[in-house]
């Protein structure tokens, strides 16, 4: 692997513990990921591929455990420090993608930088630069509602990009496109791979960890990443 960008060590995650529903979505798992790789978290549905996918965004903080952001423990970081990690380092694409009906792509893509550090023209050239990059020129002025699957698929993912984040993070990426489009955005990943681009995908789709463009997978089952995997 590439120099690490982040590590999991022993990361456990507990919903509702010492009651009779409690979980355990992430089990005690160690894992590193290395700066400008595709790592594919596979598994079945529940395993807690998007838990797992969660906590190395630090969008939800481990029970116990450490996790390396960039040699930094994240783990016990203040809330408002937390985010800052998240902005500059991560990038996210939800599988329900989250993208806001009634705005063009543009200000979509644009979304993230609000309130507009940077001035609008820059913001804006970036969005434009983005756009291109994802083959979406043609729509950048469209509603998001009027485009088609794949196409706002790749709207989430410029969205992801505006923030220039080290890596991005994928829920079920695939989830509503067909096997063309899959393939398509695989090339995608592969590119911004190139670009120096962490990629985790978190996905039961076999287009996805089949790929020959990934570098590694890490399988899950109840929580935990299986021997050999991590
Ligand atoms: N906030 C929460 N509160 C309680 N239980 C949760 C919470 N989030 C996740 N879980 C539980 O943790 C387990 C793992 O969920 P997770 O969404 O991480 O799995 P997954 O592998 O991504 O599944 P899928 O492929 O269906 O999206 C599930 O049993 C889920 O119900």
């Amino acid at each position: 692997m590439s120099r690490k960008m982040i590590s999991l060590e022993n990361v456990t995650r507990v919903y509702n513990q010492g009651r009779p529903n409690e979980v355990r979505p992430v089990n005690e798992v160690s894992l590193d990921i290395g700066h400008g790789e595709i790592l594919v978290l596979k598994g079945p549905s529940g395993s807690g591929k998007t838990s797992l996918l969660a906590l190395v965004g630090c969008m939800i903080r481990p029970t116990s455990g450490r996790i390396l952001v960039a040699e930094r423990d994240v783990a016990k970081l203040p809330e408002r420090f937390l985010t800052g990690v998240r902005r500059d380092t991560f990038g996210f694409v939800f599988q329900q993608l989250h993208l806001i009906p009634g705005i063009s792509v543009l200000e979509n893509v644009m979304l993230p930088l609000y309130p507009l550090e940077i001035g609008f023209t820059a913001a804006k050239r970036r969005a434009l630069e983005l756009t291109e990059q994802l083959g979406l020129t043609h729509r950048k002025g469209f509603k998001v509602e009027a485009l088609s699957g794949g196409e706002r698929q790749r709207v989430a993912i410029a969205r992801a990009l505006i923030n220039a984040p080290q890596a991005i993070l994928a829920d079920e990426p695939t989830a509503h496109l067909d096997a063309g489009l899959s393939g398509e955005l695989m090339q995608i990943f592969e590119t911004l791979r190139g670009q120096g681009k962490t990629v985790v995908i978190a996905t039961h789709d076999p287009l996805v960890h089949d790929s020959p463009l990934i570098d590694r997978v890490a399988t899950m089952r109840d929580g935990r990443i299986l021997d050999g995997d991590g």
